[in-house]
């Protein structure tokens, strides 16, 4: 009799209930990983994230056997494990030990991971395997509503962590040679792994590291100093790069658990506190960042308890009124996709996002939600089809957050106000001498600042003197036709595209689309039926109160497209009010600002600085606006 440990997004020794739970028991126990062939036919895989879940193996593997160093290429001391399919090599396992427990994770993963999960579990009852699975998101299993999702979370997130493993269980572990199929002898590389299309395979110029080591050594960084400044570094790509607390790889790939991390900063908070009311002089700033950093921790468990509650939600949109939206014969343009995915679509903000992201794999919130806003409005393409090329850029890649997140960058939860990000206007402000553009777009290197943002607007002489040819694909005309005039250049240097939709009209057909099916009866009808589900429930007693009496419960004057009752409210006809009331449309997070005044209001979950006075809900995460905390 054994027990196998089963590692997924869980490759570390810290607060690891399967790894604690099997060492505490009497009997030997396999740690197994298998490289699974279902899960590496996926789209979204990249050759960047096989090299991430390698490194923590490889840390793993020496924390295990006591050694100092995590060996990637050597043969492998504690660990089992296999390139095959997790069910074959359970019941190789079962067949020569005989299965007691499995023990593994609760993993909120892409759909092909739910089916996979499936079919284990069902083998396993009929295997008569007791298969033991943990919590390690603060997500909850079959969660009818939001009611209770923020107690559950803080419930779990109080909770002591699991102990770490002693040393003694070591002996316990059988590991190597158990001849189980594809089983390996060291860790793959992703060039032998057939199942990822080649061009997906090769590693990032310039990433983060992963691994338990280096996940700890960040979050000690990140709390020492670096998290000072988080609250007022995080917008910029500039400053978001040491200011934000970078811990996304780790967290998606569970080389460090959330739980952890919450606890950690907690300790932080208290100490800050403590030193704060004991006379020291504490800088403001860090009292603002760590709230505002729990909070991101907080929308992490929030936006996965979505995909938790809804797996479909990779393929689906969460409010079907908007299913038809961007898929209509012909809508799909390639020449743009390739233009966004390449970062050659004449904006040259957003181009240095995305090869920004093409070499290291990573990007702050704001920068990710303009890439999605781009692609989706501006250039109308549907989410679903730039969602795998997102996943494998993304060295974070958690599908949890990353289909929520990019239905609402699109429009299409019904419960998320619409923002459209203006490219433009985000790079002057949030790279205002294109330190960051020039950077990621190297034809623009010699541009002068006051045309980095807006190159095409620079006339035939000034792009002859910085050597960037905008707009043409033929290097030589502009300057054969230059050097004869005036002898400036002689030299002919890059091409840089001219934007490839006009910013402006584009915004507006979009956001005139969406709006339309938005003010539908219908629509509102079913976002309500969205919000119910998955909205924030914080501000709850209004919730409640807006419902009439203490439990949530489901319209069903409205699920029988009755018209709504007088002066009863909902999350919608506030945002139509308010363009009855002739108030312009927002362009954008900063350009709200600039129509209605600073009347900003802060949500007390996600910290948002929501520019809209009279938005029901937050821009970010959805909470009702009504008697917010901080409003
Ligand atoms: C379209 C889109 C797709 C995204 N896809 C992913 C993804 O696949 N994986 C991923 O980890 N994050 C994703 N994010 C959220 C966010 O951009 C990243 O978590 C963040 O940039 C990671 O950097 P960090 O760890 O330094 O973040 P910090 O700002 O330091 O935040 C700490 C942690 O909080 C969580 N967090 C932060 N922002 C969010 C958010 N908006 N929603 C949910 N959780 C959040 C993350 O776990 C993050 O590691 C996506 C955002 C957008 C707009």
């Amino acid at each position: 009799m054994i027990n196998v440990v089963w590692l997924k997004r869980d490759v570390r020794i810290h607060d690891h209930g399967p790894l604690n739970h099997a060492s505490t028991s009497e009997i030997p126990f396999i740690v197994l990983y298998v490289y699974e062939k279902c899960q590496l036919l996926q789209p979204s895989v990249h050759g960047s994230h096989i090299h991430v879940i390698n490194e923590g193996l490889a840390d793993l593997d020496s924390r295990l056997s006591d050694s100092s160093h995590p060996l990637i290429d050597k043969p492998l001391r504690t660990l089992t494990v296999c390139y095959s399919t997790v069910l074959e090599v359970l019941k190789s396992i079962h067949s020569k030990f005989t299965i007691r427990e499995l023990l593994a994770h609760e993993e909120t993963g892409h759909y092909a991971s739910y089916q996979r999960d499936r079919r284990v579990r069902a083998w396993c009852k009929s295997a008569g395997v007791k298969m033991r699975e943990f919590n390690q998101t603060g997500v909850t299993r079959r969660l009818g509503d939001r009611d209770d999702f923020s107690k559950l979370l803080n419930a779990f997130m109080t909770k002591p962590q699991h102990p770490t493993a002693g040393t003694n269980f070591k002996n316990k572990i059988i590991g190597v040679g158990l001849g189980l199929p594809g089983q390996c002898k060291s860790l793959l590389e992703p060039k032998s792994l057939a199942e990822i299309p080649l061009e997906n395979r090769a590693d990032r110029d310039s990433r983060q590291v992963g691994g338990e080591t280096e996940a700890l050594r960040i979050l000690e960084t990140f709390l020492q100093s670096r998290g000072r400044n988080y609250s007022r570094g995080i917008s910029s790509p500039n400053s978001s790069w040491e200011s934000c607390s970078r811990l996304s790889i780790y967290l998606s790939w569970g080389h460090i658990s959330v739980r952890f991390v919450v606890q950690a900063l907690r300790r932080k908070q208290a100490e800050v506190k403590a030193l704060k009311s004991s006379g020291v002089h504490m800088d403001e700033c860090w009292g603002r960042s760590l709230g505002a950093f729990q909070s991101r921790l907080h929308w992490r468990s929030h936006f996965m308890q979505k995909l938790e509650s809804e797996p479909l939600l990779e393929k689906k949109d969460l409010c079907p009124a908007y299913q038809h939206l961007r898929r209509g014969s012909g809508e799909f343009n390639l020449q743009y996709y390739e233009a966004w995915k390449s970062g050659r679509t004449g904006y040259p903000f957003l181009d240095a996002c995305m090869r920004c992201l093409q070499i290291h794999g990573w990007l702050n919130f704001r920068m990710r939600a303009m890439v999605v806003s781009f692609a989706t409005y501006n250039l109308w393409l549907d989410w679903k089809k730039i969602a795998p090329h997102l996943a494998r850029l993304f060295l974070d890649f958690e599908p949890g957050i990353h289909y929520p997140q990019l239905q609402i960058q699109s429009g299409t939860t019904g419960i998320n106000a619409m923002r459209v990000y203006n490219v433009t206007k985000q790079g002057k402000d949030q790279d205002p001498r294109g330190i960051f553009i020039r950077k990621y777009v190297t034809e623009l290197r010699d541009v002068k600042d006051e045309f980095v943002h807006e190159p095409w607007k620079m006339t035939r002489k000034d792009m002859a003197r910085c050597n960037v040819q905008v707009g043409s694909s033929d290097r030589g005309a502009l300057f054969r036709g230059l050097v004869e005039e005036d002898q400036a250049s002689d030299t002919i240097h890059e091409c840089y595209p001219a934007p490839i939709v006009n910013e402006q009209e584009s915004a507006k057909d979009a956001k005139d689309k969406i709006a339309a099916v938005r003010n539908m009866t219908s629509t509102k009808r079913e976002a309500r039926a969205v919000f119910e589900k998955h909205g924030s429930r914080k501000g709850t007693s209004d919730f409640k109160k807006m419902k009439g009496d203490g439990k949530v419960k489901r319209d069903k004057s409205k699920e029988k497209g009755q018209e709504r009752e007088k002066g009863q409210k909902s999350i919608h006809s506030f945002a139509v009010k308010n363009k009855e009331k002739g108030q312009k449309a927002s362009m954008g997070v900063f350009s709200t600002k600039e129509n209605e005044g600073d009347k900003t209001w802060s949500c007390s979950t996600c910290t948002f600085n929501n520019t809209k006075p009279q938005a029901p809900v937050c821009e970010i995460c959805g909470t009702l606006r009504e008697n917010n905390l901080n409003t």
